[in-house]
């Protein structure tokens, strides 16, 4: 099943919530990770079930590097706020750079969010506009 990770810092919360509610249809037959806060928010306000690693500031972002590794991840959404200096900014590059590392489709930004699960809906199969 294809496994997606979710991950937004606090100023892009809204942001992710409106972006899954977008593509609840399609997310609902993935497998979802997410980091706790992120995670917390989603399963909280959609029907998504998404499974929480820890909060980033203390791993959450490690922890899903650590997926990458093993090539269990086929997605990373990662909305971060550009704007606002992050007490775990080394944990975020490891994560950047270990997707560069497996060649494994990471987004940052709404837009190109919206690409990526556009393309793994069509590499699933589910027809986005039934
Ligand atoms: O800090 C984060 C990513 O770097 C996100 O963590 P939370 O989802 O726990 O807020």
């Amino acid at each position: 099943m294809t496994r997606v990770a979710l991950i937004a810092h606090d100023e892009k919360k809204p942001d992710i919530i409106d972006l899954v509610r977008e593509y609840e249809d399609l997310l609902a037959t993935f497998d979802l990770v997410g980091t706790g806060t992120t995670g917390k928010r989603i399963t909280e306000e959609t029907d998504l079930d998404v499974e929480r690693k820890q909060s980033g500031p203390l791993g959450g972002d490690t922890q899903i590097g650590a997926e990458v590794a093993d090539d269990a991840l086929d997605g990373i959404v990662f909305l971060r706020d550009p704007l606002t200096a992050q007490p775990h900014e080394p944990d975020i590059s490891a994560l950047l750079r270990i997707c560069d590392v497996h060649d494994v489709p990471l987004a940052t930004t709404r837009t190109g969010a919206e690409y990526l699960l556009d393309g793994l809906a069509l590499d699933a199969d589910f027809d986005l506009d039934p």
